[in-house]
C-alpha cells in the first residue's frame, strides 16, 4: 500500500458516509485528476508526491459538487470533455443513443451524412459523431451563452478534422438553410417535469444549468415537442431522429412523432438498465 491508496480509501468512507452514490469511483477520479494520472495509474504516485489539494476536493464532492465539476472533465464515450458550472454533465445513457446513431448513420450508407445536434452542451454527442463516423457533417444548436463557451472550447481542443459547426441560438428557429436536407438528428433535450423538482437530487438541481433541465415546462415534454417540429423540418425524406427523455416518458414521446406528421417506424428504446430511454423515427419518404 502506498500513501496515496491509503488516503483514497478514507476519503471512499467519507464520501460513503456522505451519501455519494459511487465513493470509491469518485475517490479514485479526484485523486488522479489532482495527480495528472489515470485511475489505472494511482498506485504508482510516489508518497514524495502526495498533493494535499486532494482533500479540499474530497470536502467539495462531501458537500455535494459534482464530481466532474471538480475535476473539470468528463468521459462520453471515446472523449475527455471539459465541464464546469454552467454547463451540463454529459451522462452514460446518452452515450447509448449515441451507439444508436452511428449505427442508423452506417446503415443509412450515405457518403458524407449531414447530422444535426439540438441542444448541445458540452457537444458530447456532436464531437462524439464526429469522431466515430470520420465522414459526417454535425451542425450543433446551443442557446445558453455559459454552455456555448464550454461547447467552443471542446470543439476547438476535439474537432480535429473541422467537422463540427456550432451555432449559438435556440433550436425552435434554427438552421433554416438545412431545411429539407438533414440526414439525421440528435437531441438530449431538458425533459425533467417542473412537478418533479422536489425529487430531483440535490447536486443535479443545484449544479446542472437550469436551461439544461427544466425548459420541458409542466409535463417535461414541451422541448422535445419543440426538437420533434424542428426534426421534421430539417429532415429529409427518410431521414432519421432520435431524442432522449426519462425513463417514464418513453409512452408519451411516441405519441409525439404522429403518423400524421409524415413519422415512420416510431420504436421506443432502452438505456444499458433496460429502461426506456429515447424514441427514434424516420421521415417517411416521398
Ligand atoms: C440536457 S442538456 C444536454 C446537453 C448535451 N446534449 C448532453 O447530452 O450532454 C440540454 C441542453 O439543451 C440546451 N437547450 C435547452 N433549450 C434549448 C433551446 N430552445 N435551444 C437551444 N438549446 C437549448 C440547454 O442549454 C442544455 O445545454
Amino acid at each position: 500500500m502506498n500513501l496515496l491508496l491509503d488516503e483514497i480509501a478514507r476519503a471512499t468512507a467519507r464520501l460513503a458516509d456522505a451519501g455519494a452514490a459511487s465513493p470509491r469511483a469518485d475517490a479514485e477520479e479526484l485523486a488522479a485528476a489532482v495527480h495528472g494520472v489515470n485511475r489505472g495509474e494511482l498506485h504508482k504516485v510516489p508518497d514524495s508526491a502526495f498533493d494535499a489539494r486532494f482533500w479540499e476536493y474530497v470536502a467539495r464532492r462531501e458537500a455535494g459538487e459534482p464530481l466532474q465539476h471538480i475535476t473539470g472533465r468528463a468521459f462520453f464515450r471515446y472523449l475527455e470533455l471539459k465541464v464546469g458550472p454552467g454547463v451540463f454533465v454529459p451522462r452514460p445513457e446518452t452515450e447509448v443513443m449515441v451507439g444508436w446513431a452511428l449505427e442508423t448513420l452506417r446503415d443509412m450508407d450515405v457518403r458524407d451524412p449531414l447530422v444535426v445536434d439540438l441542444g448541445t452542451g458540452s457537444a458530447a454527442i456532436a464531437l462524439s459523431i464526429a469522431l466515430e463516423a470520420p465522414t459526417a457533417r454535425v451542425h450543433a444548436v446551443e442557446k445558453d451563452p455559459a454552455a456555448f463557451a464550454h461547447a467552443s472550447r471542446n470543439v476547438e481542443e476535439l474537432d480535429e478534422r473541422d467537422q463540427v459547426r456550432l451555432h449559438h441560438g435556440d433550436f425552435a428557429t434554427a438552421l433554416p438553410e438545412l431545411d429539407g436536407t438533414v440526414d439525421l438528428v440528435v437531441s438530449n433535450p431538458p425533459y425533467i417535469p417542473m412537478s418533479e423538482w422536489e425529487y430531483v437530487p440535490r447536486d443535479v438541481r443545484d449544479h446542472d444549468p437550469a436551461d439544461a433541465l427544466w425548459g420541458g415546462g409542466d409535463d417535461g415534454l414541451d422541448a422535445i415537442r419543440v426538437v420533434e417540429r424542428t426534426a421534421r423540418r430539417l429532415l429529409r425524406p427518410g431521414g432519421h431522429v432520435a431524442v432522449e427523455h426519462s425513463d417514464r416518458q418513453g409512452n408519451p414521446v411516441y405519441w409525439v412523432f404522429a403518423e400524421e406528421n409524415g413519422w415512420r417506424d416510431v420504436r421506443n428504446r432502452r438505456d444499458l438498465t433496460e429502461r426506456d430511454r429515447f424514441v427514434t423515427a424516420r421521415l417517411v419518404a416521398d
